[in-house]
């Protein structure tokens, strides 16, 4: 049967822990079809943001165009963003399509992504029309209340909040791993769930099977050795190499 289309905008990580290298392997291993529209490309490594080349916005367009004018887009997640005008090109083409917005304002080891323009453009343009948006504790305080669905995700206490438009709210709690080896982990959780609506999953079951495909995949590379700083969260779903 052929596999929902789910199309990610986001950046490159040269390590291959976060962005788009965990969006494609996140959706290969829940049976959709990944597109990628890249936005930046990162020099990134488990110990940190060593350069980032920001895509065009014109590039970022081209690529839009694409995608949407070919493949049938089940739904759409966003990563790091990096530009305002890009922002802003997104919710243009992207509203009115099952739409998690992921917004990444800083990596794990520190790095700002995102100024206060993205933000601003974050807050008036993309994020009204988004279908979720997942913001971490930091992400949460910076965008304040919102008037779309909202999963808090609870980094490292593994509880995750359904948060409606009316204050209304659902807990989901996983069985936390102890593990520094999470480089990665939100963008593998945003990419499940837009997997997971791609499917035609209802948000809160969408929720909960995004949190514990995240959980199991930080489960299996908790005692993995990679790089010299915090590891990515396992990408793989079966490590049984050719014999
Ligand atoms: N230690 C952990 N054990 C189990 N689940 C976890 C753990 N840490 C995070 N999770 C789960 O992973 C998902 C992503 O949450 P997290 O808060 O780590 O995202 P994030 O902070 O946006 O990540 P990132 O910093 O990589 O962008 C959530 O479902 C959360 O519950
Ligand atoms: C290209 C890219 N996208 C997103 C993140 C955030 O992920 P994390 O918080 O795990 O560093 C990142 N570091 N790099």
């Amino acid at each position: 049967m052929t596999p929902p289309v789910v199309l990610t905008i986001a950046a490159t990580d040269s390590g291959g822990g976060a962005g788009v290298a965990a969006d494609l392997a996140t959706f290969a291993a829940l049976g959709v079809h990944g597109a990628c529209v890249v936005t930046a490309v990162t020099a990134q490594d488990t110990l940190g943001m060593h350069a980032i080349h920001r895509v065009p916005p014109e590039v970022v367009a081209a690529q839009l165009n694409a995608v949407l004018g070919d493949l049938p887009v089940a739904a759409v997640k966003t990563g790091m963003l990096g530009d305002p005008a890009v922002v802003r090109l997104v919710a243009d083409r992207c509203h009115g399509l099952p739409l998690v917005v992921d917004p990444v304002l800083r990596a794990t080891t520190g790095a700002r992504l995102a100024d206060d323009s993205v933000v601003a453009a974050y807050l008036d343009a993309l994020l009204p029309g988004a279908t979720v948006v997942t913001p971490n504790t930091h992400e949460a305080t910076v965008l304040g209340p919102l008037p779309v669905p909202c999963v808090r995700t609870g980094s490292e206490t593994a509880v995750d909040v359904l948060v409606h438009p009316d204050g209304s709210t659902a807990t989901i709690a996983h069985d936390p791993v102890d593990t520094a080896n999470d480089h990665g982990t939100g963008c593998t959780f945003s990419a499940a769930l837009a997997a997971h609506l791609a499917h035609g999953r209802e948000l809160p079951d969408a929720t909960r099977l995004a949190g514990a495909f995240t959980a199991g995949q930080l489960r299996r590379g908790r005692h993995w050795n990679l790089g010299r700083g915090r590891g990515p969260i396992a990408h793989t779903t079966n490590e049984g190499a050719p014999a």
